[in-house]
């Protein structure tokens, strides 16, 4: 950063800054007259930003990455001020000010940005007007930044092939279901579901068969199950059915739809050419008391174990 002179010696004029917009004060520009100019090349980051001082792009561009950070980057344009608010609380600025080009600005210490305040309205209100367009464009990116952040959340919380819940939103869902079914004394039941020889049917019609073959088991899942349940892909071609509010002979019920209608779902691969049908086997499961979620999932493998063994395609409790 270099000093090239002050603003009163300088060809730039007020009226193109927008802290002075519409101030034909010559007060104003004879209490400036005397305030630095800086030249900050192409690449530099203000050095001093940590101190408390306003500075007006005179020319070239800035770019600030402000308390947002992660890429948040503000262009600040000649006539446009950084650290207003600095100056305001008095508090460092934190922002990382760098010259996307060679830059000139216009320094003002804050004794003197205080006396412009004091002294000419004008100012006052053009500050003010400044500062509510700062908190609007800083609520509408932090209203953006949630929206997104809400996106990948959800979409963290899916299986990538399938769309079902995946095992992260089983891990964080499924404690607090067990707890609201205690509270509230109802019951809540697991299907764990296993697609059959599913092995075999990869080795025989391709991985991507097999990718068809598990997405329209997930399908015959979620259309088969009331709002109210979730469907989860387990892991590999382990799903689940979680039912709240669903005694043991209801999910039992569930169980045989899902296992009838997956014996009888189309697959197709890309060729749109229709496969083997898939069966699956099916472990039913319902909270008893004292039991966490562990326990019910271990409850629902040890019923699929069972169907497993009596030759799948079934259901086992
Ligand atoms: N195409 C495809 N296959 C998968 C995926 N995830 C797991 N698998 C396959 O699923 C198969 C599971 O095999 P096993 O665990 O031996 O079970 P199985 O052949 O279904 O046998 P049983 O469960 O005893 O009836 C493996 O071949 C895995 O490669 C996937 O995302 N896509």
């Amino acid at each position: 950063m270099i000093v090239t002179g002050t603003f009163g010696a300088s060809p730039y004029r007020i009226r193109d800054l927008q802290l002075f917009r519409d101030i034909d004060d010559p007060a104003v520009a004879q209490a400036l007259a005397d305030s630095r100019l800086v030249r900050l090349p192409r690449g530099e980051a203000l050095e001093d930003g940590l101190r408390a001082r306003l500075y007006i792009l005179l020319a070239g561009s800035l770019a600030v990455e402000g308390a947002l950070g992660e890429g948040n980057v503000e262009r600040i344009l000649p006539g446009e001020s950084v650290g207003e608010q600095s100056v305001l609380d008095d508090a460092a600025n934190l922002d990382a000010i760098v010259a996307l080009e060679d830059s000139e600005l216009l320094v003002i210490e804050p004794d003197r940005v205080w006396q412009l305040i004091d002294g000419h309205n004008g100012v006052a209100r053009n500050l003010l007007r400044l500062l509510s367009f700062r908190i609007r464009a800083t609520n509408a990116r932090l209203r953006r930044r949630q929206k997104l952040g809400e996106f990948y959340r959800q979409l963290s919380f899916n299986d990538g092939l399938t769309g079902l819940y995946n095992r992260a939103w089983l891990n964080d869902a499924l404690p607090k279901l067990v707890t609201r079914a205690r509270q509230d004394g109802g019951p809540l039941s697991l299907v764990m579901i296993d697609l059959d020889h599913f092995k075999r049917f990869n080795d025989t019609h391709g991985h991507i068969a097999g990718d068809a073959a598990l997405c329209a088991a997930a399908g015959v899942i979620r259309a088969g199950l009331r709002p109210t349940d979730f469907a989860v892909r387990y892991g590999g071609e382990e799903m689940m059915a979680i039912l709240p509010a669903t005694p043991q002979a209801q999910a039992l019920t569930v169980a045989e739809r899902l296992c009838v209608r997956m014996r009888e779902a189309a697959v197709f691969d890309d060729m749109r050419l229709p496969l083997p049908h898939v069966t699956g086997s099916f472990g039913v499961a319902t909270l008893l008391p004292g039991q966490d979620e562990r326990g019910l999932i271990e409850a629902a493998d040890a019923a699929l174990y069972r169907a497993k063994e009596a030759g799948r395609d079934r259901i086992g409790t």
